[in-house]
């Protein structure tokens, strides 16, 4: 049977280079910000131009209507971000908005696809490193065409842990954050690190820089291609507390074994998160 999903990921592998040079190129010119949700939750016309491109140069090749998105910028007009069986691409066009508007030099394209409600593959652009992750389902996880795969460390002493401490500013929620990042440093793990965007800190999992990386308040856009790439480079991907990930949860634990998963997930204290299906 001929491979289906093969001409997509070959696209989006294409339109993420595509799109991450306009990130660079926008990077040297005046940003212009906004707000969403807080004041620190950050959207600039850079993430709206290139949500807009992406989701037009996929729909000039495979048809207005075959496909359905869920996209960061386009996702408050429509509501609840719902998963149908159709084939549907999952993009976040700058994962790392904050970074891009202060100049922190990590900031990726993210764009996953599934059918059936699967992830079938995952492609992330960190486009100022000009580094390409993907990773298509039982097909393995690649760095520029390297062959990637996750850390063997089973000791959490000798482990570094990626986490995040978001956009949500509620008091009790950052106490809880930063009593369940202090649980950590206290184990102790070897360190604490953060790139300030989802999609590349699973790819610091995904090729072993690190051992895990959790966070709870991300949404589907965020996390999608990073759930496919972890996975394909033999990593385990979870729920924060321990069971199977659901992609609209807005919670994830990703890591290299379920050991070192299992270790980090006693520490994590949950807080709420909306859903992003609204479910
Ligand atoms: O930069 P965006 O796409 O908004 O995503 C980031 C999110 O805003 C932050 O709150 C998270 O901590 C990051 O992990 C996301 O990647
Ligand atoms: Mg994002």
């Amino acid at each position: 049977m001929a491979d289906e999903w093969q001409d997509p990921y070959d696209f989006a592998v294409e339109v993420a280079k595509i799109a991450g040079k306009i990130i660079r190129r926008a990077a040297e010119e005046e940003i212009k910000v906004n707000t969403k949700s807080c004041t620190v939750d950050l959207v600039t016309a850079t993430d709206v131009r290139v949500e807009k491109i992406i989701i037009g140069a996929i729909k000039e090749k495979f048809g207005e209507d075959t496909h359905c998105f869920i996209g960061e910028e386009s996702a408050a007009a429509k509501g609840p971000s719902v998963l149908t069986d159709k084939p549907t691409w999952i993009i976040d066009p700058v994962d790392g908005t904050t970074n891009f508007v202060h100049g922190f030099p990590f900031v990726a394209v993210s764009i996953a696809f599934a059918v059936n409600k699967e992830l079938e593959f995952g492609v992330v652009y960190s486009c100022f490193e000009d580094k390409l992750y993907k990773a298509r389902k039982g097909k393995g996880a690649y760095c520029d065409d390297e062959k990637i795969e996750v850390s063997d460390i089973k000791d959490i002493h000798k482990s570094v842990v990626i986490s995040e401490f978001g956009t949500n500013r509620n008091v009790d929620v950052v106490t809880e954050i930063c009593a369940t990042m202090k649980r950590i440093l206290l184990i102790p793990v070897h360190g604490i690190r953060g790139t300030g965007t989802a999609a590349t800190n699973m790819c610091m999992v995904a090729c072993g820089a690190v051992e895990a990386f959790f966070e709870i308040g991300i949404h589907c856009w965020d996390v999608a291609a990073g759930a496919v790439i972890v996975q394909e480079a033999g990593g385990v991907l979870l729920d924060v507390d321990g069971g199977p990930f659901d992609l609209m949860s807005r919670r994830m634990m990703s890591a290299n074994n379920r050991t070192i998963a299992d270790r980090v997930i006693k520490e994590i204290k949950i807080f709420p998160a909306e859903r992003d299906d609204g479910k």
